[in-house]
C-alpha cells in the first residue's frame, strides 16, 4: 500500500499535463498509465500521417509553448517529442504497465483507495490517495458498432485506432465507417495508397479546411458563435459548393454550435473532399446489414469489399474501474455528468481531466483548474 496526496489515472496529455502543474506547486502525485509507454494513443493508437489539427497555440500544454520555429500543425511524431520532452522539464515520472482496475471513496477514512494490476509483475498494487483525477480519456477504447452479420465478414475488420497507413491494402476493396476526423483522413490515406476506397456518410457533418477552423476559433475571441458560424459556413460553401451532391450534407446548426453543444468536432477535411468531386472516394449511405464478402447499404446497395475500417470513435472507460456511488458520471458513456465549464471538478476529492470534449486546449485548462484548485484545498 503505498500513499500520496493525488492518483493520476492515465499517462497520456491530460494525465501528463495535471501531473505538471501539480509538481510545479509541490504537491505530491502519481500516474499510473496502463501501457507500457505514457501518451499510448499518439505512439500506439494513431495512424501514421497524423498532423494536429488545430494550429499550435491552441494544442500546447501549460507552461511550455511549441518552439518559434516550429510548423503551425505538429506532426504525430514531433507532438510524441514534445510530451517526451514536457516530461522531463516538469520531472514528471510516470508508472506504466500499471492499469487501475478499481478506485473507491473510503467515506470513514476520507480518502481514494485505486487497486491497480502491475502487469509487468502480475502483482497487485494498492495506493491511497486524497484526491483522484480521472485522466484515462474520452477515446480510451474503439467504439464499434453492432452491425448485423459482421461476424459472417470473409474480410478483414479493423478499427481506426489500429490503422497505421494504407500499404497493406494497396489495389484493395475497402470499407470506411464514420466521416469524422479519422474516417475522411484514412479513406484519402488508402486512397493515396491507390485502394480502391468508399466511404460511409450516413449523417450530416460540417466538412471545413484547417484555415476555415483557424479563422473561427481566431474570431471567436471577438465575436459570437452565432456571427462566426455563418462565416465559416459561407467560407465553406466558396470552398467545396454544394456537397450534398457528392453524399455531404450539412448540418443545421453551426460548427461551432454544435463543437459547444455536443462536443462533435466538425470534420477538418485534408484531401478526401476533392478525391470523392473526383469520384475517386465513393460515398455511401448507412450499412444494412454484412453478409460474408458483401455489404448491403441503405436503398438497396450491395457492394464486395476486402477490409471494413470501423472509423466509428471512441469510448470513455472511466466506470470500468471507477465506483462512481455519488454518479457523477453518466453511465452510457463514461463522461462527467457536469457539462463545461464545470466538467473537471467532481465530489470528494475527484477531479476529470480531459473530458469537456475540447481537444488539448481543453486539457491544458483542466490541469490548471484542477491543480490550483487541489493547492487550495490542500494549503
Ligand atoms: C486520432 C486522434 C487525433 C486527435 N487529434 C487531436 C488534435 O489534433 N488536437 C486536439 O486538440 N485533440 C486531438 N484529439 C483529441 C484527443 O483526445 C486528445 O488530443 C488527447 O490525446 C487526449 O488526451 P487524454 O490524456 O485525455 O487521453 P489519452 O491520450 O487517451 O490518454 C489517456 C491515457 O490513459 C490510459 N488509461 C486508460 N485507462 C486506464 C486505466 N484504467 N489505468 C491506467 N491507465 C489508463 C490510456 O492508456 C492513455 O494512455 C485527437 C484524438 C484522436 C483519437
Ligand atoms: N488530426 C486530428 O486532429 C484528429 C482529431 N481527431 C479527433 O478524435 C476524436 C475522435 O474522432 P473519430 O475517430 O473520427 O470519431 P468521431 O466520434 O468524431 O466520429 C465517428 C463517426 O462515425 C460515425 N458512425 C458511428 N457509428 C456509425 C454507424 N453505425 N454507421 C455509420 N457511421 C457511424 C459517426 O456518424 P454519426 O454522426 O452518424 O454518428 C461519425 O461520423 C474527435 O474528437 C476528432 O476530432 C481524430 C482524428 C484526427
Ligand atoms: O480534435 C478534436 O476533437 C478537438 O476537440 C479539437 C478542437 C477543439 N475545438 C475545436 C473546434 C473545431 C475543430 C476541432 C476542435
Amino acid at each position: 500500500m503505498e500513499e500520496t496526496q493525488v492518483v493520476i489515472v492515465g499517462g497520456g496529455p491530460a494525465g501528463l499535463a495535471t501531473a505538471a502543474c501539480l509538481n510545479r506547486l509541490s504537491i505530491q502525485n502519481i500516474v499510473l498509465e496502463r501501457d507500457d509507454c505514457c501518451a499510448s494513443l499518439w505512439r500506439k493508437r494513431a495512424y501514421d500521417r497524423l498532423k494536429l489539427h488545430l494550429a499550435k497555440p491552441y494544442c500546447q500544454l501549460p507552461y511550455m509553448p511549441f518552439p518559434h520555429n516550429a510548423p503551425t500543425y505538429i506532426s504525430r511524431l514531433d507532438f510524441i517529442a514534445y510530451l517526451d520532452n514536457y516530461m522531463s522539464c516538469f520531472g514528471i515520472e510516470p508508472r506504466c504497465c500499471r492499469s487501475v482496475e478499481r478506485a473507491w471513496y473510503d467515506k470513514v477514512e476520507g480518502k481514494w483507495m485505486v487497486v491497480v494490476n502491475n502487469k509487468g509483475s502480475g502483482v497487485e498494487e494498492r495506493y491511497v490517495c486524497r484526491y483522484l483525477v480521472a485522466a484515462s480519456g474520452e477515446n480510451s477504447e474503439g467504439f464499434l458498432p453492432d452491425v448485423p452479420g459482421l461476424k459472417s465478414f470473409h474480410g478483414e475488420v479493423l478499427h481506426s485506432s489500429g490503422y497505421e497507413n494504407g500499404e497493406r491494402f494497396r489495389g484493395k476493396d475497402v470499407l470506411v465507417v464514420g466521416c469524422g476526423n479519422s474516417g475522411m483522413e484514412i479513406a484519402y490515406d488508402l486512397s493515396n495508397y491507390a485502394a480502391n476506397t468508399s466511404i460511409v456518410v450516413r449523417s450530416p457533418v460540417h466538412v471545413l479546411t484547417k484555415d476555415i477552423v483557424r479563422v473561427g476559433m481566431f474570431l471567436l475571441k471577438y465575436l459570437p458563435c452565432k456571427v462566426v458560424d455563418p462565416i465559416c459556413i459561407n467560407l465553406a460553401k466558396m470552398k467545396y459548393g454544394n456537397s450534398s451532391k457528392y453524399g455531404i450534407r450539412r448540418p443545421k446548426g453551426g460548427p461551432f454550435l454544435i463543437k459547444a453543444k455536443t462536443g462533435r468536432s466538425p470534420t477538418i477535411d485534408v484531401g478526401c473532399m476533392n478525391r470523392i468531386k473526383k469520384g475517386e472516394i465513393k460515398v455511401l449511405p448507412s450499412i444494412t446489414y454484412v453478409k460474408e464478402d458483401h455489404v448491403r447499404f441503405a436503398y438497396g446497395i450491395v457492394n464486395c469489399f476486402d477490409a471494413i475500417i470501423f472509423a466509428t470513435g471512441y469510448k470513455s472507460t472511466v466506470l470500468n474501474w471507477l465506483e462512481d456511488e455519488k454518479g457523477q458520471f453518466n453511465e452510457e458513456d463514461g463522461f462527467p455528468k457536469q457539462r463545461p465549464p464545470n466538467h473537471w471538478k467532481g465530489e470528494s476529492g475527484l477531479y476529470c481531466a480531459g473530458f469537456g470534449r475540447q481537444g488539448l486546449l481543453g486539457i491544458s485548462n483542466d490541469a490548471q483548474n484542477i491543480a490550483r484548485d487541489i493547492a487550495t484545498l490542500a494549503a
